[in-house]
């Protein structure tokens, strides 16, 4: 089975700064990792250069097995999805929820192609599955934060994607809305027909016990990476956050705090 992800010896300059340097990453296929970092830290440089957005000053990208310089990004990027808070702003605010998950299946903003009924059955069953299918004639708009969420995620999952990003998901969620996201993100993970997850986040508490690997990055570089239980512990996260924190387990979870 080809890896879902192989950064090496990725590093990302522009003029005088240096933005990435030296990243060594692999995520195998079926694993699902977090991605952690301050801000500013090259999180998005990373992922723009793990969709093809962006091309490293030096280093080798692979990504779903297949090698960058060697491959059609325009193709692999139907197997990537990608949900992210501009992903928001791109969405019609009168379009209604059943017709921007439909909409994923193509990959665009807006319908293009002639609706099928199979898709149209595959949106409704996706948003079953993320607890929204209550939504299906509603416009936009009219949707909160947490169901905008949802809805993106449906949308991105249209395309059977063999990657899914979920780029600081719950943004703006309050405490209800942030769990009952976490809980369909775990449904999801759990599916025998799951893609490779990377979650990217500012909370650890976020991180629950299907993200079984972490990614630290602190300043452009890789801080630590390997099986979540051991990276986020006390010892280490204090040194990452050059700040003594307590990390306090429950439910599989680390949830902070500073000492
Ligand atoms: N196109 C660019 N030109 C110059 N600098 C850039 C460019 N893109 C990003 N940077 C810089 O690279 C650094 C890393 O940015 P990046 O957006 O990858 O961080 P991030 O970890 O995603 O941050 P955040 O959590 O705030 O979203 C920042 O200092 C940013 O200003």
């Amino acid at each position: 089975m080809p890896t879902a992800i192989e950064l090496h010896n990725v590093s990302w300059r522009r003029g005088e700064q240096t933005i990435l340097q030296g990243i060594d990453w692999v995520v195998e296929q079926g694993q699902h990792w977090a991605v952690l970092g301050l801000n500013g830290s090259g999180k998005t440089s990373i992922l723009n250069m793990i969709n093809g957005y962006m091309w490293p000053t030096s280093g080798e990208i692979s990504v779903l097995g297949r090698r960058f310089g060697t491959v059609d990004l325009r193709e692999l990027r139907k197997s990537i999805g990608w949900v992210s808070s501009s992903l928001q702003e791109k969405i019609r605010p009168n379009e209604q929820a059943l017709d921007i998950v439909i909409s994923g299946r193509h990959a665009s903003i807006g319908l293009y192609a002639e609706i099928e009924s199979e898709d149209r059955c595959k949106a409704q069953r996706l948003m079953e599955d993320l607890g929204c299918a209550h939504l299906l004639g509603r416009a936009y708009q009219t949707c909160s934060q947490g169901e905008k969420q949802k809805l993106l995620i449906a949308r991105a999952l249209m395309a059977s994607p063999k990657l899914l990003i979920l780029d600081e998901a719950s943004n703006g969620l309050d405490f209800i809305s942030r769990e009952a996201l976490l809980q369909s993100i775990d449904r999801l993970a759990a599916r025998s027909d799951a893609p490779t997850l990377l979650l990217v986040t500012h909370h650890t508490e976020e991180i629950s016990a299907v993200f079984s690997h972490s990614l630290l990055i602190r300043r452009g570089e890789i801080f630590a990476r390997g099986r979540s239980e051991d990276v986020l512990t006390e010892e280490k996260l204090s040194e990452f956050f050059e700040m003594p924190v307590a990390v306090e387990r429950q439910g599989g979870r680390a949830w902070l705090s500073v000492r």
